[in-house]
């Protein structure tokens, strides 16, 4: 097989592997020891606060930024050997996408055109119209959000089995944003996958399969979405008195934020199960237990909070070669939903 061929049995494995890969900037450690496998046929989302590292990570799999150290593969190819047989195979559209202000949006289609094959232009076309975009009109002409039509029509037209996005929907009306949303899942389901970036949780609430969170240059939280919801719990203690202390919950709970408010103490907990809850509920001076699955969006808020251990902020290199020597954290332990899912039922 020639090398710049992509290893078909890697892409009926897993898409894109990432392994143990650190980014280190002059100041700054954007990466800090990253591993990542996604299957064919996901749609994955990669949710971070600004500055986490996503775009960074999206950069080192699209072949423009080489990793400090790690590996990574993409669709069974190195990006950082091989980033135009990557980007081939790939469908690309970053958060600041760069596009000829001076073409108009068939001369822009054509000229993408001329690096795929015949069914690329009429593709493009038809996607344009799909979205009422004047052909004819210069790029520089168009609102921000007709441009990022055109970059996604541009990154679909050559129908990729992997396409990645980084805040694919920033500039799209609410409308649009939707069939958008929902032809990702259509395409997921068609057995192409899709790894996307964003900062709207309730977007990928709806459309994701997986779900990360990169948090200081690290993933604090990988799993389904099925998973996480069945593993985040949110509890809320009656006491008879706002002064009463209440024993932290046993191993192997983690309790990822608390609060307290007059007799009632919040807390989101992850690896919970019915016998804490009843040890809890016969505790003196417990008037009341409620728990519920947490939220996305409460789960992503206490896994990126700096409180605790869940996620540090990042430690700049020390070394001279920038090379971090600090070790890599595990605080990504594997979801226990088995446990957890013991107190929804
Ligand atoms: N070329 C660079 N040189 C120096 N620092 C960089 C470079 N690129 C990124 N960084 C730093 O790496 C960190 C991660 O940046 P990155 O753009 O990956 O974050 P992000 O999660 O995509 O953020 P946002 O959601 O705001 O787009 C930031 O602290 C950023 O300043």
């Amino acid at each position: 097989m020639p090398p710049s061929e992509p290893n078909k049995s890697a892409i009926n494995d897993s898409v894109i592997k990432v392994n143990d890969v650190h980014m280190h900037f002059r100041r700054t450690s954007a990466l800090q020891g990253v591993n990542l496998t996604i299957e064919q046929g996901t749609v994955f989302a990669l949710l971070g606060e600004n500055g986490a590292g996503k775009t960074t990570l999206i950069r080192i799999l699209t072949g423009f930024q080489m990793p400090t150290s790690g590996s990574v593969t993409v669709c069974g190819l190195h990006p950082a050997e091989k980033p135009d047989a990557v980007r081939r195979q790939i469908g690309y559209v970053s958060d600041a996408p760069s596009l000829y202000p001076w073409m108009t949006v068939d001369q822009i289609g054509g000229f993408a055109a001329s690096l795929y094959d015949q069914d690329f232009l009429p593709r493009f076309r038809s996607s344009i119209a799909d979205y009422a975009i004047d052909a004819h009109q210069k790029i520089k002409h168009l609102s921000k959000g007709q441009r990022a039509k055109v970059a996604l029509s541009l990154a679909l037209a050559h129908d990729p089995s992997l396409l990645i996005l980084d805040e694919p929907t920033s500039g799209l009306d609410p409308k649009v944003r939707k069939s958008f949303l929902e032809s990702m899942i259509d395409r997921a389901a068609t057995g192409q996958t899709v790894f996307l970036s964003s900062h709207q949780i309730s977007e990928v609430e709806r459309v994701a399969d997986r779900v990360a969170i990169l948090h200081h240059g690290k993933i604090v939280l990988d799993g389904t979405l099925e998973d996480i919801r069945q593993s985040v719990f949110h509890i809320i203690v009656e006491v008879d008195d706002p002064l009463r202390a209440l024993p932290a919950l046993p191993s192997p709970a983690v309790t990822l934020s608390e609060e307290t408010r007059g007799r009632s103490r919040q807390w989101l907990v992850r690896n919970v199960d019915s016998a804490m809850i009843s040890h809890l509920r016969s505790r003196d001076g417990v008037t009341q237990v409620h728990q519920r699955t947490a939220t996305l969006e409460e789960t992503f808020v206490a896994y990126t909070s700096s409180a605790g251990d869940l996620g540090k902020p990042p430690a700049p290199p020390n070394d001279d070669d920038g090379h971090d020597p600090n070790q890599p954290d595990d605080p990504n332990a594997p979801l226990t939903s088995k446990r957890t899912h013991e107190v929804v039922s």
